[in-house]
């Protein structure tokens, strides 16, 4: 009989679920998780992973072709085959066992099967032969269950056998024709990828091209996915689609576009991984979000945590940031916190504390692999109006630095940072173009560090680097704001 009681309990291994558990043996405490699929999570097989490996050859091979020179010695097509073997690398052709025996080094315990909660403290774990062990939490259950793809109710969607972003991930081969439903990062990134290797792309939204991005970039993002031949219907979402016994798929947009493809993705946007998971023994709707408090304690509907706060939610489940590393930022966070009130030691959830997961809040990262990629991080400007900030936005064409237009003939960009005027630090930043992933840490600092910007005139970009957008943005700003 294995050990059945540990200090914490994680359901879901995931990246977020892995970090957790480690975290806590890392702080001394006995830890055991519960898969009921591949340990490493959607990032590792179907998302993060597999997804930029289908971007990267394309995106090396655009940055040759805008030098002449170089893109002399380039002479075939991208060989897309090839492509797909090397995201099967990346996806560990979606075998687990590198993860599982990391799990092991780190001293956690692995249960595979389905988890769920079955009275305070306890989750019980059901097997694929159904076969239910009982395990007990002498601390906490954290829930890391993570998200999947959401399906909306459009008439025959569900029919025709849709892609989601696992099928698009772990494709097998290039579909020729591929309609894609959801113009946010999904719908985008995907467009890029399957464009560049060969299928003829239609791409269908309700509210736009990246329509939650500063719209400058959205627009250079939208322009070049046009430019790369995909069709773009940015504001008509589709009301039927059947797909035919010959296997073709016929979607009909609501301004009465009929688009024919051999399979339609489905991008529209993520469902929490909470319908199965004994949610209504402590009082919760199965299927909802998770709502937490500041030390990511699940609380209910008044806001104050369930039972006496031995359930914790960390990842894509709550809701607060759907990216692997700000996930992972919380695993760290609830993980000393659980720890830390496991030794009755102070738990610090001040702002930028300890314990504390404030960037959610203020300075969530995401990088977005379109063509061209878009980095962001903090608040955009609208968004900071919203919450009631008092800002000043600034923008400036990164084609006209130095470092980006030796980078790449032709190179076309743009940066715009947000402003607090009130405090004059920086609350935003965002910069689209070609190859701009690595310039986004600097404005991470300058937001959690909430550098003044009279002191950031002094952080001086190295000639010619494309960082010296940032003197650009200064200069636009102006010394006296
Ligand atoms: C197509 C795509 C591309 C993405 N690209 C990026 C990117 O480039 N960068 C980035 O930062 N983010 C990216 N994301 C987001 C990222 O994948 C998620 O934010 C991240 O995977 C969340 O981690 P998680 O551990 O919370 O959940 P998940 O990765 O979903 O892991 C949850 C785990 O819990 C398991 N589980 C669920 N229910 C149970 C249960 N009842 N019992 C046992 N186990 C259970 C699941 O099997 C899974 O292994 C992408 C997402 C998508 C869809
Ligand atoms: N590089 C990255 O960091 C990365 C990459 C991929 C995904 N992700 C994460 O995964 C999450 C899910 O991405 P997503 O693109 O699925 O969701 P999303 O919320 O980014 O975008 C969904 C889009 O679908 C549209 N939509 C919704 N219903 C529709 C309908 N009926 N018809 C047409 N369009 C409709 C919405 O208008 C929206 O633009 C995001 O939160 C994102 O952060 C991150």
């Amino acid at each position: 009989m294995p050990d059945t009681t540990f200090d914490v309990i994680v359901i879901g291994a995931g990246p977020v679920g892995e970090n957790v558990a480690d975290r806590v043996v890392q702080g001394g405490l006995t830890a055991a998780v519960v898969e009921r699929e591949l340990v490493g999570g959607e990032c590792s097989y179907w998302a993060c992973m597999p997804t930029k490996a289908l971007l990267r050859d394309a995106a090396a091979l655009r940055a040759v072709r805008a030098l002449p020179a170089a893109s002399q010695a380039v002479t075939g097509p991208l060989d897309a085959a090839a492509v797909l073997r090397r995201r099967d690398a990346f996806a560990s052709s979606w075998d687990d066992a590198g993860q599982v025996s990391w799990l092991e080094g780190a001293g956690v315990k692995l249960f595979r099967g389905q988890g769920r909660i079955g009275a305070d403290r306890t989750v019980e774990v059901v097997s694929a032969d159904d076969e239910v062990t009982t395990l007990r939490a002498r601390h906490a259950v954290v829930i890391a269950t993570g998200s999947s793809a959401r399906i909306p109710g459009i008439p025959g969607l569900a029919d025709a056998s849709p892609w989601t972003s696992r099928e698009a991930a772990s494709a097998t081969s290039v579909p020729g024709r591929l309609a894609i439903i959801g113009g946010g990062v999904v719908g985008t990134e995907m467009a890029t990828a399957f464009s560049a290797l060969g299928a003829e792309v239609t791409l269908a939204s309700l509210d736009g091209i990246l329509p939650t991005v500063e719209p400058y970039a959205a627009e250079l993002v939208a322009e070049s996915l046009k430019e790369a031949g995909v069709t773009l219907y940015p504001t008509s979402g589709p009301t039927e689609v059947r797909r035919d016994d010959d296997g073709t798929v016929h979607m009909t947009l609501a301004d009465g576009t009929t688009v024919e493809a051999d399979e339609v993705l489905v991008a529209t946007g993520r469902k929490p991984n909470t319908g199965h998971i004994g949610l209504e023994h402590v009082g919760l709707e199965p299927g909802d979000w998770l709502q937490v408090d500041q030390s990511l304690r699940v609380v209910g509907a008044s806001g104050t945590p369930v039972g006496d706060g031995w359930l914790y939610a960390a990842g894509d489940v709550n809701r607060r940031a759907l990216v692997t590393h700000q996930g992972k930022y919380q695993a760290r966070a609830v993980g000393d916190t659980i720890v830390a009130r496991a030794q009755g030691a102070e738990v610090d959830l001040s702002p930028w504390g300890r314990h504390a997961s404030t960037a959610d809040e203020r300075a969530v990262t995401q990088v977005i692999f379109s063509d061209p990629e878009v980095a962001m991080v903090g608040l955009t400007q609208q968004a900071a109006t919203d919450a009631g900030m008092d800002v000043r936005a600034v923008e400036y064409d990164l084609g006209s630095v130095a470092g980006a237009a030796l980078h790449a003939d032709g190179y076309r960009g743009r940066a715009g940072m947000v402003v607090d005027t009130s405090r004059n630090v920086l609350v935003g930043f965002t910069v689209v173009g070609p190859d701009v992933a690595e310039l986004l840490q600097a404005a991470a600092i300058a937001i959690v560090g909430e550098v003044p910007l009279d002191r950031l005139w002094h952080a001086v970009p190295a000639y010619p680097t494309m960082s010296e957008i940032w003197l650009r943005l200064l200069e636009t700003y102006g010394r006296d704001g």
